[in-house]
Order: C-alpha cells, then sequence, then structure tokens
C-alpha cells in the first residue's frame, strides 16, 4: 500500500503527545494522532486529577477530624459515593474521551484510535494505514503498571491503578504492594475512608526516592492515620481463595480483601517497531538528547523517555519538540541546509534541563521535592552543606501544629542551593521558593538577604537557611 505522506505523526496521545500534536495542527502543520485508548492519557482518566479529587476528599475528612484540636467537636460519616460520582462527572466523563478527541480536532488535527507502530525511517503503520511523515515522528506513549514476578500474582484479581480509580464501593480490608507515589497517596485516601490498609514495601524505607526524612514524616503520618506500614518485605508468593488476597513474605502472610499492585511502571517499547528505524527496543526507556530526539526523524516526550514519571515532566518535553519541529520546518521550508541530526542550525530553540526538577507527592503532609536529595549530590562528589528545620520551628508551623520539614542541600563551593525539601500542609507549594533558587543558582547569600512574610510556612526556610553548615 502507498504511504500517505503528513507533516507529522504522533504516537499515543497522553499528556505529552496531545500536546505536541494539538499545538502543531494549530501551528498549521498536517497532523496524525493515534491513541489506542483515550486521548489524554494517564493523567486525566486514571492518574493525577482523579487521584487528586480522591485525596481533596479524604483530606476534608482529616481537618474535620482535626475540630477536635482546635475548636469543639464534630462528627464525620465518610461516605465514597461523591467521591466516586465527582470522579466520573467532572474528571473523567466516565472514561470517555469525545471532548479530547474533538479538542484535537478542532486544532486541526487528523485522529486514528489504534495503536501507532514504526514502519520504517519516517513511516508509521496503524490499522490498515500507513504513514509517511515529512517532519518528523513523536513517541509519547507512557508507560505501563508493571506487576513484579511473584509465583502466584498473576492468577489472582489485583488492581492497579485503575481499578483503585474506578472503585465505587471501597474493600474492607487493602493491601498495598509497592510504597512509592502512588501506593502512599491512594493508601492515605482509602485508610482516611475507613479502610484497613496494610503497605508492604521491598526497600528498607517507603517514599525511598525522596529524602530519609520525608519517608520518617510520611511514615509518621500514615501510621497515624491508622495504616500497617511494612518495609524490607520481600514477597514471595500470592494466592486469592474467592473472597481474601494472603501475600505471603518468609513466614509472616498478609491477608485483606483487596491488593493494590502498584510496584512501579515500565515503558513497552517492544510494540513500537524500533527495529525498523535501527534503535533497540531491549531497553528501560527511549534514550534522548537534551532537543528530545531519538533517531534522526524521531522525537519522545514524557514517561517513555525515562526522565520523571511526571506530568509536568511531559508537558515541559513536548514545549521542547514543538519549537524543534517548528525550528525545523522553518528551515526545511526556506531551503536552508540540514546536516544529518540538523543539531548544528538550531541555536534558538531550548535544551532539556532536568537541574531544578520539582516532585511533590500529595499526602498530608504534602512532600515537596526539587532538584537532589543530600546523597545524591554527595555522589555526585558536591562540596555538600546540609540546613534543616522542623516546620513547627516557624511560627505557622506551631499554629498549626503542621508536621513537616524544610530540607536545604547546597553547594558550598559555588554557593547555591542544588536541592531542598518541603513537607507540610502546603509542602507543594511552598516548593515553589525552593524550585526557583535551584533553576536561577540564586545565591546563598541573595537569600539570605530576603524578606519572608510572617507567619508563613515558606518563613521556615530563612531558619534552615541559618541552620546551613
Ligand atoms: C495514580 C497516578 C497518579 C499520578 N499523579 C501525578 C501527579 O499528581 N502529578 C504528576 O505530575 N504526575 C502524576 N502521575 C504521572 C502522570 O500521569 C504521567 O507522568 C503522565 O501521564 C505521563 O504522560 P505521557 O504522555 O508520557 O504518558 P501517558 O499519560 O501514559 O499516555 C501515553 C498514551 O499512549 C497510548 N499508547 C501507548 N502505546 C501506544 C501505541 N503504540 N499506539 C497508540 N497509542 C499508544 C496510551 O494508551 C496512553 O494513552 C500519576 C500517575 C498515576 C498512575
Ligand atoms: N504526585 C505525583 O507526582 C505522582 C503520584 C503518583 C505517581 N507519580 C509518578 O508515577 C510513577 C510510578 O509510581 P509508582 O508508585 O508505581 O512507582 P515508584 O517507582 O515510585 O514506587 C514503586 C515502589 O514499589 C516498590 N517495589 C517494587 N517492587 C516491589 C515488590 N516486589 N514488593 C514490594 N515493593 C516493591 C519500590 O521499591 C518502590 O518503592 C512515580 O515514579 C511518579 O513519578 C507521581
Amino acid at each position: 500500500m502507498e504511504p500517505e505522506l503528513v507533516d507529522l505523526v504522533v504516537v499515543g496521545l497522553g499528556v505529552g503527545g496531545e500536546e505536541v500534536a494539538g499545538q502543531l495542527a494549530k501551528a498549521g502543520l498536517s497532523v496524525v494522532g493515534i491513541e489506542r485508548d483515550l486521548v489524554g492519557g494517564e493523567c486525566p482518566y486514571w492518574g493525577c486529577v482523579p487521584s487528586k479529587m480522591m485525596i481533596r476528599a479524604a483530606n476534608t475528612l482529616a481537618e474535620a477530624h482535626r475540630v477536635h484540636q482546635f475548636a469543639g467537636s464534630a462528627r464525620v460519616s465518610p461516605d465514597w459515593a461523591p467521591v466516586a460520582e465527582r470522579i466520573r462527572a467532572e474528571a473523567t466523563d466516565t472514561w470517555d474521551d469525545q471532548v479530547a478527541v474533538e479538542r484535537f480536532v478542532n486544532q486541526g488535527g487528523r485522529f486514528i484510535r489504534g495503536s501507532g507502530r514504526l514502519d520504517g525511517p519516517g513511516r508509521v503503520r496503524v490499522n490498515d494505514q500507513v504513514f509517511q511523515a515529512r517532519h518528523g515522528i513523536v513517541l509519547s506513549t507512557g508507560t505501563r503498571p508493571f506487576a513484579p514476578p511473584i509465583d502466584g500474582l498473576a492468577e489472582t484479581p489485583y488492581w492497579t491503578n485503575h481499578q483503585a480509580i474506578e472503585v465505587e464501593r471501597l474493600p474492607e480490608s487493602l493491601l498495598v504492594l509497592g510504597g512509592g507515589a502512588i501506593g502512599l497517596e491512594l493508601t492515605q485516601v482509602f485508610a482516611r475512608f475507613g479502610v484497613r490498609v496494610t503497605v508492604v514495601e521491598a526497600l528498607d524505607r517507603i517514599l525511598a526516592t525522596e529524602e530519609p526524612e520525608s519517608s520518617e514524616v510520611v511514615a509518621a503520618a500514615l501510621r497515624a492515620d491508622g495504616v500497617d506500614i511494612n518495609t524490607g518485605v520481600i514477597a514471595d508468593r500470592v494466592d486469592h481463595d474467592g473472597q481474601q488476597f494472603t501475600l505471603r513474605a518468609n513466614d509472616v502472610r498478609y491477608t485483606a480483601d483487596q491488593l493494590l499492585v502498584v510496584t512501579g511502571r515500565r515503558a513497552h517499547l517492544d510494540e513500537l517497531g524500533l527495529d525498523t528505524v535501527g534503535v533497540r527496543a531491549d531497553q528501560r526507556f527511549l534514550p534522548v538528547d537534551d532537543r528530545l530526539r531519538v533517531t534522526e526523524g524521531i522525537w519522545a516526550v514524557g514517561d517513555v523517555t525515562g526522565a520523571g514519571a511526571f506530568t509536568h515532566v511531559a508537558t515541559y518535553q513536548a514545549g521542547i519538540v514543538v519549537a524543534d519541529l517548528l525550528d525545523r520546518v522553518r528551515r526545511s521550508e526556506a531551503g536552508a541546509a540540514l546536516d544529518g541530526t540538523g543539531a548544528a542550525l538550531d541555536d534558538t530553540v531550548p535544551r532539556a534541563d532536568y537541574r531544578a526538577l520539582p516532585r511533590v507527592t500529595f499526602t498530608d503532609p504534602e512532600v515537596g521535592g526539587v532538584g537532589l536529595t543530600e546523597s545524591q549530590a554527595r555522589q555526585q562528589g558536591i562540596n555538600v552543606q546540609v540546613g534543616s528545620v522542623p516546620l513547627g520551628s516557624s511560627a505557622r508551623g506551631w499554629i498549626h501544629r503542621a508536621d513537616g520539614l524544610i530540607k536545604l542541600v547546597a553547594d558550598a563551593d559555588r554557593g547555591v542551593l542544588v536541592g531542598g525539601t518541603s513537607i507540610g500542609p502546603a509542602g507543594g507549594e511552598v516548593l515553589s521558593g525552593l524550585a526557583v533558587a535551584v533553576h536561577a543558582a540564586v545565591p546563598l547569600a541573595e537569600l539570605r538577604d530576603m524578606i519572608y512574610a510572617y507567619p508563613t510556612f515558606y518563613r521556615a526556610i530563612s531558619d534552615a537557611l541559618r541552620d546551613l553548615g
């Protein structure tokens, strides 16, 4: 079959792909966008948005329980029905992407439902069609949940994030395998709605990618919510007897009505036909350069690049790809000679820079992190200085009786922050100041000379700066 000539083909219309495809269609390119499931991807349907609606609901319950500490008494009767209903009505249209498809088509894009696959240089095959992309192909195929090879697990009806987000009736008890961001956010939600939750984590601490102090604060908060946290547990078998799950690790057994497996996610490169363009498919992620180029004529954005599985990484990368592709189109239209990669000609296009990558885990308290942790900085051979204060040492933290802390990681030789953590009721918002400081390499002397509003949570940063040493 003769391939149909178009300007651009985008495979996977999650957060990253939808942004690239929509922006470039709006700019006038002929863009084919291919999505096999729902346009918008994981974030709006089974990720960020519905999970944050669940968290918002769970946190109102927790706040109501705090009335006893400050303002008398309150009776709280949790009800999951409004949460499930809001997820259907406001977040996911009951997992229907018609609005998103129309948005893309109204931007000028051509939408195809199906699984896209590379079919040689510049070509993509989908269903029974083949497209030849004049300017490029963007792979934005995200990740899928990864289930560890534990005996028996695959034969059980365990949940991934999909079933956990779609749940209408909560189980009485829940085992959560994996103490990372997804596991911990959902653990707290379900615990606050009365589910007996047990977390089983293989490493010696939960939230292991963040500072050890973050793990401690979150573990204490979850225990206060009644969660049973077990770390350093290597599960060796899972069974389901039709009613209950049993997870075994050595001689210990954990049982619950439901099992949620949230042990990380994997890209699925083997399905993309990468061999037809000379790219290895047996890699964990698609390696890209700082303009998100995989190889000549192919770009990648989002989780599939392994640069950080966050929506803000996918949209940040999408912006660079859009700029790079538009630059390339302009040059080719102007007849400018491109070298093999186009690299020598495109100095105006921004380059991806993850030095100040922010992360927020939306537990209560929230855990914000930016840049390097203390141990990452030490591993890089930086002359590290650390400053740290509990949030309760600030007036606002004390007034709120808030758990949390500010931790700063500085490069003593350069006199700048290279990382920071802010944990507290608004830890993700307080993080913004630290993100600016790391991103712009604001000198420590400047940070010390600033005025910090009283009594804010973020004022604790000035105390942590005094603690640097
Ligand atoms: C429970 C949960 C909570 C999260 N919370 C947050 C949060 O609070 N903040 C945050 O920043 N991030 C959060 N994330 C992460 C965020 O959802 C991802 O980083 C983001 O969705 C990545 O976007 P993406 O476009 O790379 O991939 P995805 O959103 O995974 O989209 C990829 C799309 O490609 C499609 N696809 C795959 N292969 C093909 C193919 N061959 N052909 C056609 N289509 C294909 C898939 O169907 C999918 O729709 C959360 C994730 C989860 C699971
Ligand atoms: N607030 C946010 O921004 C947010 C929220 C949720 C998810 N996310 C993104 O989604 C990504 C995936 O989240 P995730 O929580 O699935 O992955 P993760 O990699 O963050 O955590 C997985 C956890 O499971 C543990 N684990 C792995 N195998 C295990 C086993 N056999 N037994 C017990 N524990 C095991 C790991 O040690 C790790 O602690 C995150 O990395 C994050 O980038 C972001």
